[in-house]
């Protein structure tokens, strides 16, 4: 063959190989294991999807891939980001992408009912609107102050009964209490501050049912519709009458908003979502989809918040060394600024929301105790409105993406001694600079997220933590039933909450008030 033609099939073929090399380089997805191992790894009896991640940090670095699932679900990989800066780098600089969620995070329920909620729409103009009226709406700062009377009523009315517990037994459980007094907050800030108590039992008696049977219908939403309707015909019918159960006591409540108002009544989340109107379709929300939304008002904002305050109460018990110094904490500032309120005993004086402010211990201790404990030790899947590149791998559209929050708030090079309870390491030196907990300038630890999906109700969460916190260590002395231990076990139901439910002693404390 002419030397000439050898050289230019030479170029040629040089030219198509580096083009193919350059295109798959261009399309390297983030490493992980093979099929085989990942289902010998969930086979195994201790088989947990948080140390299965964990190991494979360890051996392909801060982004891999896993396929966890079954179905639809096992055919895609997830993909799992174990790096605060590639979090960052995702979650905030790339926020526009990286802050769809995946379709199968849509579950049946949503996909089935018309029903919507805030939390697994995708990115685009429901979801904004929704996020907009959340945010600046009902659960901006401005408007959680015009609730504050219904938190001193909440408070008052736990602090009586933790009281009257410790008169008439030497130990008390506390979830319970802690659960029922965030749920009682949020549905009078859900339905309006006339709700009364037996109203609060009846919705929490549908909620709880809701979010018990809720688990059993997740595996619906990994295969196609279809056979999710034949197969799981029962599941489908048990569904539908918890749905009328749960619109039976919503709806209601929700006509009662549409009656016109006094001056003196308090905007409820219900009275911003019969205001507004879907973007695309120019009609207003209909009662399903008012329920819905209420409804993960109250499941995302109750067991979140209640278990946070479990996990800060048990190290406070454990380490009393740590509850004395917020107790002096408190005593200064009630004992510097608060004259006493006429006609209020000193066992009914309550720390108020303006002291909250002058506490910077009280804060360390809240932000110690959601680095140690986040209730969520992943956030809720987020996928990519298109292919992006992170870190030099791939990321495919719908492709589910998990953030590993606990892990970071556990990393040694960012925490000094990270499995310790130590409040002090919040202490800056700075007093006028507040811990960045949203990652807005970068991110150390994420209990609420970060970027566009960050919690709505993050400001709301810390307010009800600082102000229960710091009551219930003002009118109360927490001591542990077995001196030697407080058990801090995990157990995942939704959310990574205590094993073994906190008890406790507690004793009324004697406060002076100058
Ligand atoms: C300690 C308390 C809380 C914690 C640790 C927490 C944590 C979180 C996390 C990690 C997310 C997911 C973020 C993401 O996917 O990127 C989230 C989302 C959400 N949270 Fe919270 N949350 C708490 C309290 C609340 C409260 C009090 C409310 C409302 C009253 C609330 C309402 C929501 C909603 C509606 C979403 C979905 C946001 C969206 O997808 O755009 N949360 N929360």
């Amino acid at each position: 063959m002419e030397s000439w033609l050898i050289l230019i099939i030479i170029l040629i073929l040089t030219f198509f190989i580096s083009f193919f090399l350059k295109s798959n380089k261009q399309k390297k997805f983030p490493p992980g294991p093979s099929v085989f191992s990942v289902i010998t790894s969930f086979l195994r009896a201790d088989a947990d999807i948080e140390l299965i991640a964990r190991d494979l940090k360890t051996k392909y670095g801060p982004i891999f891939n896993l396929r966890i699932g079954i179905g639809i679900a096992f055919r895609r990989p997830s993909i799992f980001v174990a790096s605060h800066s590639l979090a960052y780098q995702a979650l905030v600089q790339q926020g526009v992408v990286f802050s769809d969620r995946p379709k199968a995070a849509q579950t049946s329920v949503s996909i089935h009912s018309n029903r919507i909620i805030l939390t697994t729409l995708p990115y685009g103009p429901t979801w904004r609107l929704l996020r907009r009226n959340i945010v600046s709406v009902i659960l901006h700062p401005s408007r959680t102050k015009s609730y504050s009377n219904v938190r001193s009523r909440v408070l008052s009315t736990l602090i009586q009964q933790l009281r009257s517990d410790s008169e008439a037994t030497q130990v008390i459980t506390l979830i319970e209490h802690f659960r029922f007094s965030v749920f009682c907050l949020l549905v009078l800030m859900c339905f309006g501050d006339k709700i009364d108590q037996h109203q609060v039992e009846q919705i929490k008696d549908v909620q709880r049912r809701w979010i018990q049977t809720m688990g059993r219908f997740v595996n619906l939403s990994f295969f196609p519709r279809i056979i999710q309707k034949i197969i799981f015909r029962n599941q489908w019918k048990e569904l539908m009458q918890l749905m009328q159960e749960q619109e039976s006591v919503f709806i209601p409540l929700i006509e009662a908003r549409m009656k016109p108002k006094t001056e003196e009544d308090v905007v409820a989340y219900v009275d911003t979502l019969l205001d507004l109107e879907f973007p695309e379709e120019k009609r207003k929300f209909n009662q399903g989809e008012i329920v819905s939304l209420c409804s993960e008002f109250l499941t995302g904002g109750t067991d979140t918040t209640s278990s946070s305050l479990q996990w800060i109460m048990a190290n406070l018990v454990k380490y009393p060394c740590i509850q004395e110094k917020l107790y002096q904490e408190i005593c200064e500032v009630m004992s510097r600024g608060n004259s006493k309120t006429d006609g209020v005993t000193e066992e009914e004086e309550i720390v108020k929301e303006e002291d909250l402010e002058k506490m910077p211990y009280l804060k360390a201790v809240i932000l110690e105790g959601l680095r140690r404990h986040p209730p969520g030790h992943f956030l809720q899947p987020h996928t990519v409105t298109e292919e992006v590149e992170l870190n030099g791998y791939v990321i495919p559209k719908d492709a589910p993406i998990n953030f590993m929050v606990a892990d970071m708030g556990l990393d040694p090079l960012v925490w000094k001694n990270p499995l310790d309870f130590n409040p002090d390491r919040f202490l800056s030196s700075d007093v006028t600079e507040a811990f960045d907990i949203i990652g807005n300038k970068e991110i150390k630890m994420m209990p609420f997220g970060a970027g566009r999906r960050v919690c709505p109700g993050y400001l709301l969460a810390l307010l009800h933590l600082e102000y229960f916190v710091a009551n219930l260590v003002w009118h109360f002395e927490w001591k542990p039933v077995d001196e030697n231990n407080v058990d801090l076990s995990e157990k995942l139901v939704f959310i990574v909450t205590m094993k073994n439910p906190l008890c406790a002693h507690i004793r009324p404390r004697v406060n002076k008030l100058e």
